[in-house]
């Protein structure tokens, strides 16, 4: 059976760039998961989001090689309607995201369905369960404008997660949030549905960590490592792209200073940490 996305063989330069920011990429991604894509500032993230969900070829901008295909169909053969169904995009910039045509976020959660033309009761289920989801209910008749960041970025998942995909590719959602709204939108996406595959491109360690079971590495245009938090974080290649985790950069001075043991993984995360020390998490 087809993988649910391909990736094969990308090769991809903007018009002008002197070398190519997708180069040869290949990677299979499978029903169900949960992906985090890790690189750098202007390695090509968004450029890879922007394939991965469909976006791109458009017009001038084709790949010199290579095919991105949902379930053995390279997107080229999808239309625009299919594709919104199988796979949603949401990019960094929640008012970026906002489609400028609804009053309310009502009407914006439902501008998707109603472009798929959908019974109105179907249109009216698919919001309702979307603002359950993201917890957007009680802001259901606000101008979508006048939200914050943080909510706008909900509304934003809300819409995509409205159009019944199977695939979410969330490019860097938390990164124009403050600690606070990026700690709630992070808890709202990990309780979305379990069988809806995620694909999060990040620079940042920590919504990685919550958000992902399966981490990438993207370097020099291609995937460079691929395995759990503890093989791809403690790659060399990774903590020099993009440094440890606040708790692994502690634990390593620690190391440093005699006490942890020098053969031992470093921990990534509060937990870890607390779990390889045995210590119990403090209640009350
Ligand atoms: N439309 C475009 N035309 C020309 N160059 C582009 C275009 N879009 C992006 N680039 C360039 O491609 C490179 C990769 O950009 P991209 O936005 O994919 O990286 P990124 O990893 O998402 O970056 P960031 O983390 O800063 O958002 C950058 O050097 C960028 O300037």
């Amino acid at each position: 059976m087809a993988p649910l996305i391909e990736v094969h063989d990308l090769r991809f330069r903007y018009p002008l760039a002197k070398a190519p920011i997708l180069d040869g990429l290949s990677l299979v991604i499978g029903e169900g998961e949960r992906v985090a894509i890790l690189a750098p500032n202007a390695a090509g993230k968004t450029t890879l989001a922007r394939w991965l969900a469909g976006h791109l070829p458009d017009g001038a901008l084709k790949a010199e090689s290579g095919f991105v295909a949902m379930e053995g169909r390279n997107w080229s053969e999808w239309d625009v309607a299919e594709r919104a169904a199988a796979i949603q995009f949401v990019g960094q910039v929640p008012s970026q995201q906002l489609s400028g045509c609804a009053f309310t976020v009502y009407e914006e959660i439902a501008f998707g369905p109603c472009n798929l033309a959908l019974p109105e009761a179907e249109v009216r289920r698919r919001v309702d369960e979307a603002m359950v989801v993201c917890n957007l209910a009680h802001l259901a008749n606000r101008d979508p404008f006048t939200l914050s960041g943080g909510e706008q970025q909900r509304l934003s998942i809300a819409a995509a997660l409205a159009m019944h995909p199977r695939v979410l590719v969330l490019d860097e959602p938390t990164s124009n949030l403050d600690p606070e709204s990026r700690d709630d939108l992070i808890a709202q996406i990990d309780k979305l549905p379990g069988g809806l595959t995620i694909i999060v491109l990040e620079v940042a360690l920590r919504p990685s960590l919550a958000l992902a079971n399966r981490f990438l590495l993207l370097d020099g245009g291609r995937i460079v490592a691929d395995g759990t938090a503890g093989e791809v974080l403690n790659d060399p290649r990774c903590i020099e792209a993009l440094g440890m985790t606040s708790i692994a950069a502690a634990m390593a001075g620690l190391r440093d200073a005699g006490a942890w043991p020098g053969d031992k993984a470093l921990p990534l995360t509060l937990a870890e940490a607390r779990a390889s020390l045995g210590v119990q998490h403090a209640r009350g």
